[in-house]
């Protein structure tokens, strides 16, 4: 199946990272000229602007380069945009829940938005009419309650990629990645995907969607296309054409938000459609006045879900299997758990989620140990305001470091070790602390993450059940080390690395 590969996140890094550095050397050129003024009032921020501290070059580095202990809310100013870097979790909450008011608005991508056809990206909009809209339909469709729903299809996802492990297990990677794909598709569509999906019209459209939303909607080619904004009309023949070609991405995405919808439509209609979230919230909001323009509101929504839960799903699998991997004690004894509790006889299901605290430990520890979202999405201050008795100026991005939050030694001693331990009290119970700052804060915190949680948590108890996850080994039978390299930008996780997925089971 073709799935972004490692070659194409490096193809896609390196073009976009050069991208950036033509903006960054003729926007530069022009800043240096200009000196920074202060606005008049409270103190600013602690400065940690000198730039071997902070890489403009975001988010092309590594979140590695972030450990340091800047400070709970640091400032720095990148060719005249004002930024604040948030580090610790209270801060976070402080700003983002307690004055959500002001702290709900994204980056201007007023060049983008309407241009590229990427104005149905609920994650894109400001905090507007159009916004609620979306949050409305994604609040209601997928609250806890509600995603309970799409629980069959969460087993069915999972029991294909169980037998995908088995038939093909040097082949893991590319299976948990389709099993995301799946997942995501068929809760939002009800889309069941072919075994080799590279020729279902549906997924070839969201696919190719979410592949060029990552690059053309990336720091380095919004600030080109503001700086020169014709490169809008770049023909598609010239290199970067494909990405910046309004035009052309404008079909794309409308492929991409159409397709699937339209075939579901097609269900809906001759009465084969199964539960998921566009016909819920279809049913929900079409023929009422609950909500204007209903049908497009729910296809831009849908559209958006997709591509902001597929790779997520994914790479919170990718993660677990490299830290089970590296610690096969903590792997062996969750799997003691599954066979004391569920037995061997059948694989866990969604019924024996709260009798198995240690795989839920091993779930909250995956999302806390290495955050797939490590600076999550930028919020923006809508106006000025003082936190702490500094000044945090209007229309400052404000950047949740949910890696700096993650490795908060104060609050999760030994950061570095992964261990789910940290979340059970003395009595093996689940203490009261959820990760949850892996999903965001606030208003705009990830409306999926109870249908995510779903997910990851039902393929972590099967796989556990049913395979040991093991180091390869190398032809001679040494032991290969895993040492993954990491995909680098907005989301990050590991790359293809060789393990054995050895059966359990016969
Ligand atoms: C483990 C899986 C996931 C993780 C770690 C994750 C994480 C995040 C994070 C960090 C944000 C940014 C929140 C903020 O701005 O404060 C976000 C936003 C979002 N997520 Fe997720 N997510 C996951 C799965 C999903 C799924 C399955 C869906 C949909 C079904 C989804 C839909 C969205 C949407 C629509 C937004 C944008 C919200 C807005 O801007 O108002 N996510 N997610």
């Amino acid at each position: 199946m073709s799935l972004t590969t490692p070659t194409m996140h490096s193809a896609i890094s390196i073009s976009a990272a050069i991208a950036c550095v033509v903006v960054l050397a003729t926007i530069r050129a022009r800043h240096r000229l200009r000196r920074r003024r202060l606005p008049p009032g409270p103190p600013p921020l602690p400065l940690i602007g000198n730039t071997h501290q902070v890489d403009p070059s975001y988010p092309w580095l590594s979140f590695t380069q972030w450990k340091a202990p800047y400070g709970d809310l640091v400032y720095c100013n990148v060719l005249g945009q004002d930024i604040v870097i948030v580090n610790s979790e209270k801060v976070a909450e402080d700003l983002m829940e307690k004055r959500s008011r002001n702290y709900s608005d994204r980056m201007d991508m007023s060049d983008m938005l309407e241009p590229y056809g990427m104005d149905f990206a609920t994650v894109l909009l400001n905090h507007n009419a159009t916004w609620q809209a979306h949050r409305r339909i994604l609040q209601q469709t997928l609250r806890p309650e509600v995603v309970v729903a799409y629980q069959s299809t969460q087993l069915h996802c999972t029991a294909n990629l169980t037998q995908s492990l088995a038939r093909a297990p040097s082949e893991w990677w590319k299976h948990i990645r389709s099993f995301s794909a799946a997942i995501v598709i068929g809760t939002i569509y009800d889309h069941e995907l072919p075994e080799n999906p590279e020729h279902d019209v549906s997924f070839k459209a969201v696919l190719d969607g979410s592949e060029l939303g990552v690059i053309i909607a990336s720091p380095g080619p919004v600030a080109l296309v503001k700086a020169i904004p014709l490169v809008k009309q770049l023909p598609t023949w010239m290199p970067g054409g494909q990405w910046f070609n309004a035009a052309a991405c404008k079909r794309v995405f409308n492929k991409m938000v159409g397709t699937p919808f339209d075939e579901l439509l097609g269900r809906i209609a001759t009465g084969k459609a199964g539960p998921c979230v566009a016909a819920d919230a279809l049913a929900k909001f079409q023929d009422t006045k609950k909500l204007e323009n209903a049908e497009q509101v729910v296809k831009d929504v849908c559209g958006t879900a997709y591509s902001a839960g597929e790779e997520t799903t994914g790479s919170t699998l990718i993660v677990f299997t490299l830290a089970m991997v590296l610690y096969p004690d903590i792997q062996k004894r969750a799997q003691d758990e599954i066979e004391s509790i569920v037995g061997s006889s059948r694989l866990p299901d969604f019924n024996d989620r709260s009798a198995l605290p240690y795989i839920e430990a091993v779930f909250r520890e995956t999302l806390r140990w290495r955050p797939v979202v490590p600076l999550a999405i930028p919020h923006v201050a809508a106006n000025e305001d003082v936190y702490d008795g500094y000044l945090i100026p209007k229309g400052a991005v404000i950047m949740p470091n949910l890696w700096a939050m993650s490795q908060d030694s104060t609050k999760y001693p030994s950061p570095e070790t992964f261990n789910p331990e940290r979340f059970l009290d003395a009595t093996g119970k689940l203490t009261t602390d959820t990760p949850n700052f892996a999903f965001g804060f606030g208003r705009r915190v990830c409306p999926g993450r109870h249908l995510a949680s779903g997910s990851v948590w039902i393929a972590i108890a099967q796989i556990l059940a049913a395979f040991s996850i093991e180091k390869a080994k190398d032809a001679a039978g040494n032991v290969i080390e895993p040492n993954p390299g990491w995909k680098r930008g907005l989301s990050s996780y590991p790359l293809p690395f060789p393990c054995s997925f050895v059966p359990r089971r016969h």
